[in-house]
């Protein structure tokens, strides 16, 4: 199930000239000083039971080809901790497996970045982030911001998928008694049906809808998360790529009409990685099979190296 650091996916560019140095330079597999570790869950089993295209879980090694060739301007260093692969449909001990590599990684003081695969890595990031989060704390107060055209807050009783992560994740802080603080930033009004809306609604959701997030309502945008921010100790930040226009990320499941760009999305991640707080951040629904021109991954790859520049 776990695959471990792979040589070949970090080759890119090698300049002569002094301080030089790319991403494929400098990534190295896991070590004991903490740092950014990457992580990737190769899985598109909650996409397929979602009735979405597959793919997903070559999402991983697409987004470590992408970022091996950007510029490094980092002092801390980077890790690459290899993948959790899903077997087939055995998206529960995928999870699970996640959640346990999650844990460790934080608990040895790194910052892990999990690539996706489908949404479904969602409910294993959090896993992972809140067995370390509930050994410290008897209510941690964590805020999950999501960007995404959906809520996935799909009704997880019958069938669990990349539609029912944050629904999932609802439940269980119920059992904890864990305040529930969710933001779904860029969501469509257009994709997601009114029992989505209201179940939002019912968990006290913030939303910024797609259409509602343009450069003039963006200080507006940035005061609503930083009022967000103040009411958590801790973060997860959730990057679903089809939050972009389709024409900046074609390579999803579910490519959006309209999206939100790059360009507004990246200033909110700023502010959250700055926020001191942030402790786990993932990508999902990469899927190359249907990119074009490495659009989606390269995009992917930017938001690592943004959510990760210090
Ligand atoms: N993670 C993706 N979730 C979306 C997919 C929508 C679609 O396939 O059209 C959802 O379940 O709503
Ligand atoms: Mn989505
Ligand atoms: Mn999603």
């Amino acid at each position: 199930m776990a695959d471990r650091f792979n040589d070949t996916l970090w080759q890119g560019r090698a300049d002569p000239e002094p301080d030089s140095d790319r991403w494929h330079q400098k990534v190295a597999p896991v070590a004991e000083t903490p740092g950014v570790a990457l992580l990737g869950f190769a899985s598109d089993a909650g996409v397929r039971r979602n009735h979405g295209r597959p793919g997903a879980s070559e999402g991983p090694a697409a987004i470590r080809r992408a970022l091996a060739n950007l510029a490094w301007h980092r002092q801390g260093p980077v890790y690459d901790a290899g993948d959790v692969r899903c077997e087939g449909d055995a998206l529960e001990a995928a999870q699970q497996a996640l959640g346990v590599r999650v844990h460790q990684l934080l608990s040895a003081g790194h910052f892990p970045v999990v690539l996706g695969g489908g949404h479904e890595v969602a409910f294993g990031s959090w896993q992972g982030l809140a067995q370390y989060l509930g050994a410290r704390e008897a209510h941690p107060r964590l805020g999950i911001i999501n960007f995404d055209a959906h809520f996935d807050l799909r009704d997880p009783a019958a069938v669990t998928s990349s539609g029912t992560p944050f629904a999932q994740i609802a439940n269980a802080c119920e059992q904890r008694h864990w305040p529930f603080r969710y933001a779904c930033l860029g969501v469509s009004r257009a994709s997601n049906t009114r029992a989505l809306f209201r179940r939002a609604e019912r968990l006290g959701v913030l939303v910024h809808e797609d259409r509602a997030m343009r450069e003039s309502t963006l200080e507006a945008i940035a005061a609503d998360l930083d009022r967000f921010m103040a009411d958590c100790d801790h973060l997860y930040l959730t990057v679903d790529l089809d939050v972009l226009p389709a024409c900046e990320a074609p390579g999803v499941s579910a490519p959006a009409a309209r999206g939100v760009s790059l360009q507004l999305i990246e200033p909110l991640i700023q502010q959250i990685r700055d926020s001191g707080k942030l402790r786990l951040a993932d990508l999902a629904e990469l899927n190359p099979s249907h990119d074009i021109d490495s659009r989606t991954a390269r995009a992917a790859a930017r938001l690592v190296w943004c959510i990760t520049e210090q």
